[in-house]
Parts: C-alpha cells; sequence; structure tokens
C-alpha cells in the first residue's frame, strides 16, 4: 500500500462577495510511495498549492479522500490533527521561517518536543546527528540572525526531517536562494531521504530542482497533466554519473513542459 493515498480530489473555491466559483481541483488521484521524491510542477493557478494545502490539513477538499499511512486526514479533528501535524508532516517553506527567539539547535528540536517518549539526551544527539548531515554543526548555537540565509533554510530543513514524519512537504524550498546553495541543500536533501526513507512532495517552477527528484508530476488547470519517473530512463544511461543522470532527467522534465505549453495531451 502506498504511504500517501489521494483520491479523486475535488476543491472549488467560491468568492464570499460575488459567489463566483473557481475550481482549483477537479478529480486528482495520486499515490505517493515510501521513500519517493515527488516534485509537483504547472503553471501558476493549476491547483498546486491548494494540493499541498489538503495534504498539509490547512485546507479541506469538498469531496475525495487523503489517506497517509492509512488514516484518513480529513476525519482528524482538535488535538489528533495537531498531533498528527507535528509527528507525521515536516513542512519546508521558501523562507526559512525559524523561530528568532529560539537558537537554531532549538528550532532543530521543536518538532521532539511534543514526543515525549524522547528523552533529553536523545532529543540532543538526533539534532547533533541531523545537523551534522545538513553541514551546520557549527551554527547550532546561533540564533537565526546570526547565520547565512543557505544555513538558515538547512536548518529549516533539518528541522522537518529531524522527527523522521511520514511525509515531508516542500513549497519551493529554494526558492530564496543563489544556485550554489540551491544544489547543494537539493544535494543533501537527496541523499538524506535515501538514509532516513523519506518521502517528500515538493512543489517548484523549476525544472533543475524537479530534476533533483525521482518523480515530476504535472498539474494542469486542476487535472494530472503527466508525469516522468527517472527509472523510465533510456538503458543507454544507465553506466553514466549521477550528475550525467540528473541532466538527462532535466532534458526530459524540460520536454514534458514544453507538451504541456503546447496543450498536446
Ligand atoms: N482562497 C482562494 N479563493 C479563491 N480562489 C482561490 C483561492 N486560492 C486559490 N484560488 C484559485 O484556485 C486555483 C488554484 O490555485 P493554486 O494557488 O492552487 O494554484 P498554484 O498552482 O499553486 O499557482 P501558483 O504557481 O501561482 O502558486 C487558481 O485559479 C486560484 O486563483
Amino acid at each position: 500500500m502506498a504511504l500517501v493515498e489521494i483520491r479523486d480530489l475535488v476543491k472549488t473555491y467560491r468568492a464570499k462577495q460575488s459567489g463566483v466559483s473557481t475550481p482549483a481541483l477537479q478529480g486528482v488521484s495520486l499515490e505517493l510511495e515510501k521513500g519517493s521524491f515527488t516534485a509537483l510542477m504547472g503553471p501558476s493557478g493549476a491547483g498546486k498549492s491548494t494540493l499541498l494545502n489538503c495534504l498539509a490539513t490547512i485546507d479541506r477538499a469538498d469531496s475525495g479522500e487523503i489517506r497517509i499511512r492509512n488514516r484518513q486526514v480529513h476525519d482528524l479533528r482538535g488535538s489528533e490533527l495537531s498531533a498528527f501535524r507535528t509527528t507525521e508532516l515536516g513542512f519546508i517553506f521558501q523562507e526559512s521561517s525559524l523561530l528568532e527567539t529560539l537558537s537554531v539547535a532549538e528550532n532543530i528540536m521543536l518538532p521532539l518536543t511534543l514526543q515525549s517518549s524522547l528523552d533529553k539526551k536523545t532529543r540532543r544527539d538526533r539534532v547533533r546527528q541531523i545537523a551534522e548531515d545538513l553541514g551546520i554543526a557549527d551554527i547550532l548555537d546561533r540564533y537565526p540572525v546570526e547565520v547565512s540565509g543557505g544555513q538558515a533554510q538547512r536548518a529549516a530543513v533539518a528541522r522537518a526531517l529531524v522527527g523522521n514524519p511520514a511525509l515531508i512537504l516542500a513549497d519551493e524550498p529554494t526558492g530564496a536562494l543563489d544556485s550554489k546553495n540551491a544544489r547543494d541543500l537539493l544535494n543533501r536533501i537527496q541523499i538524506l531521504k535515501d538514509r532516513y526513507h523519506s518521502t517528500i512532495l515538493l512543489v517548484t517552477h523549476d525544472p533543475l530542482v524537479a530534476s533533483f527528484g525521482d518523480r515530476v508530476i504535472c498539474i494542469k488547470d486542476g487535472r494530472l497533466f503527466s508525469e516522468v519517473t527517472r527509472s523510465s530512463q533510456p538503458r543507454e544511461t544507465l553506466s553514466q554519473g549521477s550528475e550525467d543522470l540528473r541532466q538527462v532527467f532535466f532534458n526530459r522534465i524540460i520536454a514534458m513542459l514544453t507538451t504541456l505549453e503546447q496543450g498536446v495531451v
């Protein structure tokens, strides 16, 4: 069974004053396997944020269902919903969204504070380990204003991963970084995803960012339009290095986006 199962999700926004209806999701069905890294792409207004917000339990669909680890998320309420968000979901946004009054270590530790089964030492060890994985162990005692944008974003990734949540939702996580920092972060996310078997859904407009995933899904007018996966790469590329393979995948993503723009199904 897939880790995330989305069935026939429909969501229409209705403007309060004019009553005008805007369909945002028009029957989206999608499965995400455990350990997969999926990029969600599509033109502005296609429904990417709406889908992400429904998965994040921030928004509710009008019909259809979402199951994460076989739990129907729409059934969750109150404290059960808060606990679900904290332990099962990890969030990475464009801006690092660290709390300024907490040190980097305290920020990373936040998702662990609700896990009462963990003692203090285990929490500290986990924070140190993930900080080492992300190359930020030397800035743990600093405050967010005392670190660079790239370091802050790596700390935000550490915070999203530290509790080993079922699903990590990322919205343009490298949008505020220069290309060197962006590539560095994406490489680290790729390595950590394999190590912790994390499942990632990442929304991006950037095909280069998407090419770090292993599956890219395109959405258009609230419907899934097409997808490409790395595993379906041509046989002749199998002996190539990982950067070459990423480049091949990148080219295939560009081809898919070109088809999307031309409106050819
Ligand atoms: N709160 C809202 N009220 C009314 N319409 C909305 C609301 N949020 C989104 N929409 C509409 O729903 C559709 C899908 O929007 P959504 O934000 O999911 O698109 P998106 O693919 O994330 O776009 P972008 O890439 O520009 O962020 C759009 O037509 C949008 O105008």
